[in-house]
């Protein structure tokens, strides 16, 4: 599956959640099975070639990607998560999103010292969330040595916020509007 045909499985809906917000909706791609693995496949190909040794993937749709690519290469999976889910004393960071705010929190036992960690979610807007996980994965002990994503929204510039703090970002998918 070329990455053109994954584009058209992306559904797009506009004022979701909120008026004038453009939603790149990944259920439909998700829902293709040949699709979703293709994604995969190409995620896994980038994590191969950057040595990562772990996946930390974001609560919620961030879990769909991160924690089938991790299945696929036979790593571990982080969840960094949404708050109040982990059950053990966690380290968390507050963000602002495109639109709102919320707080991401990880388990620091679930991060090896040093280890070269993939951060993947499926979409990167104003990079708020990227980032708050950057800083809390650094906090927790690990190195974030790339940042992967499905989608990829350049104008709203987090890809490249990402870049600035050091940590590359590729995504399968860019939507300029
Ligand atoms: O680059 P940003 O501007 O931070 O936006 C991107 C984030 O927004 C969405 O998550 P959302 O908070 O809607 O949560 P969900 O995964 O639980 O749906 C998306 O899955 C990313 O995590
Ligand atoms: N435009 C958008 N579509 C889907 N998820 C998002 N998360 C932040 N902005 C988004």
């Amino acid at each position: 599956m070329t990455l053109d045909e994954l584009r058209q499985l992306v559904r797009s809906i506009p004022d979701f959640p909120k008026p004038g917000i453009l939603f790149r909706d990944i259920t439909t791609l998700i829902g293709h099975g040949a699709g979703f693995s293709a994604a995969i496949d190409h995620l896994a190909a980038y994590t191969k070639e950057a040595g990562g040794q772990a996946i930390a993937g974001i609560e919620a749709r961030g879990f769909i990607f991160g924690a089938a690519l991790a299945a696929r290469l036979e790593l571990p999976f982080i969840p960094v998560r949404k708050p109040g889910k982990l059950p053990v004393p966690v380290l968390a960071i507050d963000y602002a999103l495109e639109y709102g705010t919320d707080t991401l929190e990880v388990d620091p036992g679930a991060v090896e010292d040093g280890s070269r960690l993939v951060l993947v979610d499926d979409l990167i807007a104003t990079g708020g969330t990227a980032l708050a996980a950057v800083e809390l994965l650094r906090r927790a002990g690990g190195n974030v040595v790339l940042s992967l994503f499905a989608i990829d929204l350049p104008a709203l510039g987090g890809a490249d916020r990402l870049r600035q703090i050091g940590v590359p970002a590729a995504a399968l998918l860019k939507f300029e509007d």
